[in-house]
């Protein structure tokens, strides 16, 4: 039996197998074993196979964001209209066939828009390029899941699916559970807080499923039988996503409100340019970009053109931000703001100090 049909009749058993207490622990199992086969799927197969990999655009500015959805629901007229770069647009689907980025600006960031192709439903499975395209996914900061206002809403789940099944977690944190692998000594399981979404039975089972005999596990949060194989497999990706319905301008008024309301969404119309300022300070603030500003000795700090980095940022990459000699003669930098512990006053820092939100740099060189 191939790996399909394997985990089809997992798919099967779950669906047959009621919820409750008793089957807890069984569901828990079976789907331990649906993790590994899918992990299975998205195997590059061979050399040339490539399934995994996604579309080989370089990465560049400050933060990646791509855009996922179904075809023709407007992605293509979205990055045109956000940036100097035009990628054509047309009524029919699969328009676009490979991934064209573009620039946005914004509050001194430079961030990259990409554009890609259309997804349909089972892309995740390796069909038509979806599966390249939720490869490209996995790669960004912040994916854009982007609707058709005037379709059904299952539009939206059938895409989570599909990220879903790459191992993207959309708007989710990290579950916060610390796992070490040993040698010897068994498993040791320790919990800070009362588990009432699995048990310590269910985490047992998962463990022994995965041959794991010895590994120190704390369980800190009150985590799902799903999230603690989430952590058990490892290379999960957690992404920020803002689900972007277009097209508004062909619907009513009242369905634009009843969309407009749900978590993490902003309604638009990408043609029409409606609401594409908020979406792009929704991008910003989605992004958890930082902005340092530069202050040369003696002087005030340069207000009016801040540089724009990566939360986690530090001060090399405020040196990169003003130019990339700044690095190699490079003496010591004093920060004002958040990050200096001696605030108000400034700190002494060297190139791996983490800067924050609004901190003030004065960088100092050979
Ligand atoms: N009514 C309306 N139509 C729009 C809007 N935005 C885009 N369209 C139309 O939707 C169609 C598809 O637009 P594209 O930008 O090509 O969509 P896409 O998602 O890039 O499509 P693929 O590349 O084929 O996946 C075009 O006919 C656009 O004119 C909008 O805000 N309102
Ligand atoms: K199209
Ligand atoms: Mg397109």
């Amino acid at each position: 039996m191939g790996v399909v049909e394997k985990i089809k009749e997992i798919e099967e058993e779950m669906a047959r197998t009621q919820k409750n207490k008793a089957t807890e622990y069984h569901l828990g199992l079976l789907k331990a074993k649906l993790a590994r086969y899918r992990a299975q799927l998205l195997e590059p197969v061979g050399k040339s196979g490539g399934g995994g990999t996604g579309f080989e655009v370089q990465k560049s500015g400050d933060a990646r964001v791509a855009l996922i959805g179904f075809p023709s629901v407007g992605k293509s007229t979205l990055l045109s209209k956000c940036t100097h770069t035009t990628s054509e647009a047309a009524a029919y689907e699969f328009t676009t066939l490979t991934a064209i980025p573009g620039v946005l600006e914004y509050e001194g960031a430079r961030i990259q828009l990409l554009d890609l192709p259309g997804i349909v439903e089972g892309a995740s499975q390796g069909r038509g390029r979806g599966r390249q395209v939720v490869s490209t996914a996995k790669t960004a900061d912040l994916i854009l899941i982007m609707l058709d206002a005037t379709k059904s809403d299952e539009q939206r789940h059938l895409l989570e699916i599909e990220l879903d099944a790459v191992g993207i977690r959309l708007n989710k944190k990290k579950p916060d559970v610390v796992f070490k692998r040993k040698t010897t000594g068994g498993i040791t399981l320790t919990t800070t807080v009362k588990l009432t979404r699995t048990d310590e039975r269910t985490i047992r089972t998962i463990l022994a499923s995965y041959k794991l005999h010895n590994c120190d596990v704390m369980i800190r949060e009150d985590i799902t039988t799903d999230e603690f194989i989430d952590v058990l497999i490892g290379t999960r990706k957690y992404i920020p996503c803002i689900y972007v319905y277009n097209k508004i301008d062909a619907i009513s008024l009242e369905q634009v409100d009843r969309l407009a309301r749900q978590d993490h969404t902003v309604v638009i119309s990408a043609e029409q340019d409606l609401n594409l300022d908020y979406l792009i300070e929704r991008i910003w603030a989605d992004l958890g970009l930082v902005k340092v500003y530069t202050k040369k000795r003696g002087a005030h700090p340069d207000l009016a053109d801040p540089i724009c980095l990566r939360t986690g940022a530090t001060i090399e990459g405020v040196c990169n931000g003003i130019h990339r000699s700044l690095t190699t003669n490079f003496r010591y930098a004093l920060v004002w703001g958040k990050s200096s512990k001696f605030a108000p006053h400034a700190q002494k820092v060297g190139l791996n100090h983490p800067v924050q939100d609004d901190d003030v740099v004065s960088i100092f060189t050979k």
